[in-house]
């Protein structure tokens, strides 16, 4: 049977969204969750494994330390010249109105990041790092629990008052245009604000760079919270450090920075990626003497090893897309890191015999991604005090967390084999608002089958991913040649002509923007309408970080895999393992034709 649709923006079919619950563990509900907690937030020994025990009181905002609106006006208020810039400024808004408003594409949706990406480091191969999970040697400190329960009310916060961040942040984000949380914000604010570890998991688009930033810069900085007199923590330098594994995320999350803190205090957000000039980088730092620093593992350890950069007092580590930091390839400098952000160096006797790690951790450990396999899950418990897993609408203790049953048949469950960590990453990790399709050509029709499908979906903006850089320009030229811009956008192009590149097809001077797995991860470009396959990802975690690109923020966005007719098998592998349906699909007369499946089975 054959169903035909006109135009897929007009008259998409609703997909069967199978969309299943993260692999990994047992999911509470929020409100069901206990969270013990050691009261000690810098416990020196690394602990073991923690029960989930159950109490009678009940995490509520006042005990998460958020207001309610009136304690916040009331406490929180600190002297400034706009007075009242609560009544001013909040507008109030259910999670309703926040999702209509960003649902509408281009003109109506989110104010677009001001962020700019700049490409340069070279695709790395994902493999899983096998960091042993650290063994303390001093005797585990006693520890007083804390019991949490958490109010499901933060999910629904429509504010970011009520989830009460400072009021100078929130004036700074008003006037950004930012004034309702997303769900993975409403969740990891005041996860991260009560002082826990976290891994941040939320399907691409979603916010996570803000669920992270902004309690960070609630406790950092010109627009921290206000600290009752003598409960003010002196620090002086470098308070968080944000890791991300290329140089256009590390510039992304820059812009994002600066964007919150505004014009003026801007210079406090220091980028150390690879591939800029190391010494001027050395330079501000010095000068400016920034509070957070952003950069590529290379680069920081570098810079830290040369003895520029002080993080001792670091109170934050950021690991964005932390699956990613966790590859072979990182190897090295993130146990720099991981070794010297926030760790104290001591003078004390014993530490010299028990090695580094007795040195006092006085880190918060955040790790995100859309995709959480469970190396990741045990790196963060052996790096973590008590962390948990933040996911919108869930939070749970790692401790409680469990290789999946279906896993342990599929081989050693202490192994990073790529299926597990496919398996266990994929789900969850696509935004519900994407359509997927792919259809089957001969290799040398595949540009024409690009061109029909860009036609058939009347898309504007669109990103085209191959597997290798040398076929890149064979396909801009093709492109070029049937009257379609195209620009191409690798690791190999200098600096400044990758800026350039991404700031033209950003601006609309190109419809396609062809590359490869450099620009899978972190690119936001919120008018990106279409993602296309021209070579099959590798595995499902690839996939899902490529159709990422779109479908940004409750937007509306299609992926489309072009393949040879003996590659089908694979997308129907990727159907299963990421539990979405991807349709098989083809486009004459300017149609696309969507097949249901058992026509081509
Ligand atoms: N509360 C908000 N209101 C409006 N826009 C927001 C909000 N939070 C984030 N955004 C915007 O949403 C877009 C996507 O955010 P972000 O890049 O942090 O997503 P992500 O989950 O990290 O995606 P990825 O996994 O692909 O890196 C950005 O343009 C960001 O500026």
């Amino acid at each position: 049977m054959r169903l035909i649709i006109g135009q897929v923006h007009r008259n998409v079919l609703a997909l069967a969204s199978s969309r299943s619950c993260f692999v990994i563990g047992d999911h509470l509900p929020f409100r069901m969750l206990s969270l013990p907690r050691a009261s000690g937030f810098h416990q020196t020994a690394w602990r073991g494994s923690q029960t989930v025990e159950d109490s009678g009181s009940t995490l509520t905002l006042a005990s998460l330390e958020v207001q309610s609106k009136a304690d916040y006006v009331k406490k929180e208020r600190v002297p400034q010249s706009k007075a009242d810039y609560v009544k001013k400024e909040r507008v109030p808004q259910s999670k309703t109105d926040y999702v209509k408003k960003e649902r509408v594409p281009r003109t109506g949706g989110p104010k677009p990041s001001s962020r700019d990406s700049a490409f340069s480091a070279k695709p790395k191969k994902v493999s899983s790092l096998h960091l042993k999970p650290a063994k303390s040697a001093l005797p585990k400190s006693p520890v007083v629990k804390k019991k949490l329960k958490i109010d499901e009310a933060l999910f629904s916060a429509s504010s970011f008052e009520e989830l009460g961040l400072p009021p100078l942040l929130i004036d700074r984000l008003n006037k950004e245009g930012l004034t309702s949380p997303t769900e993975v914000q409403s969740a990891s604010i005041p996860v991260i604000s009560q002082r826990h570890d976290a891994v941040i998991q939320s399907y691409t688009g979603s916010g996570k760079t803000l669920a992270y930033l902004l309690p960070i810069l609630s406790e950092i900085g010109p627009l921290k919270r206000a600290r009752e007199q003598g409960n003010s923590e002196k620090r002086s330098g470098i308070e968080a450090v944000v890791v991300a594994p290329s140089r256009e995320l590390g510039m992304q999350i820059v812009r994002e920075v600066e964007k919150i803190l505004g014009p003026d205090d801007k210079r406090l957000v220091q980028q150390l990626v690879g591939g800029a000039n190391r010494s001027r980088q050395e330079e501000a730092l010095k000068k400016n003497k920034p509070i957070i620093v952003v950069g590529t593992p290379g680069r920081i350890s570098e810079i830290s090893a040369a003895g520029k950069l002080q993080t001792h007092n670091c109170r934050f580590l950021v690991l964005d897309e932390v699956d990613q930091l966790l590859s072979f390839n990182y190897r090295e400098d993130m146990h720099r890191i991981l070794e010297h952000v926030g760790r104290k160096p001591s003078t004390s006797s014993s530490s010299h015999i028990l090695g580094p790690l007795a040195r006092r951790s006085e880190r918060q450990t955040i790790l995100v991604s859309a995709t959480v396999p469970f190396s990741v899950i045990r790196a963060a418990r052996s790096w973590g005090h008590d962390p948990v897993l933040v996911r919108a609408k869930s939070v749970v203790p790692l401790d409680s967390i469990t290789v999946p049953r279906p896993m342990l048949s599929q081989g050693d469950p202490n192994s990073d084999s790529p299926t597990m960590s496919v398996n266990q990453a994929a789900v969850d990790s696509l935004p519900p608002s994407l359509e997927h399709y792919y259809c089957t050509t001969k290799a040398h029709h595949k540009v024409d089958t690009l061109r029909r499908c860009i036609h058939a979906l009347e898309a504007e903006t669109v990103i085209a991913f191959m597997n290798n850089t040398k076929p890149l320009k064979d396909v801009v030229f093709k492109l070029e040649a049937r009257g379609m811009k195209a620009i191409e956008l690798h690791g190999d192009l200098g600096k400044l002509a990758r800026s350039t590149v991404l700031k033209k097809f950003k601006a609309g001077e190109f419809r396609v923007l062809v590359t490869n797995e450099l620009s899978a991860r972190g690119l936001d470009i919120p008018e990106c309408d279409l993602v296309i396959n021209l070579d099959l990802p590798t595995d499902s975690t690839h996939y899902a970080h490529r159709a990422g690109r779109t479908g940004r923020l409750g937007r509306k966005g299609t992926v489309v895999s072009i393949c040879e007719e003996s590659e089908a098998f694979i997308m129907r592998k990727m159907r299963k393992q990421l539990g979405v349906a991807i349709k098989p699909c083809e486009f004459t007369e300017g149609q696309i034709t969507v097949h249901k499946e058992e026509d081509v089975e």
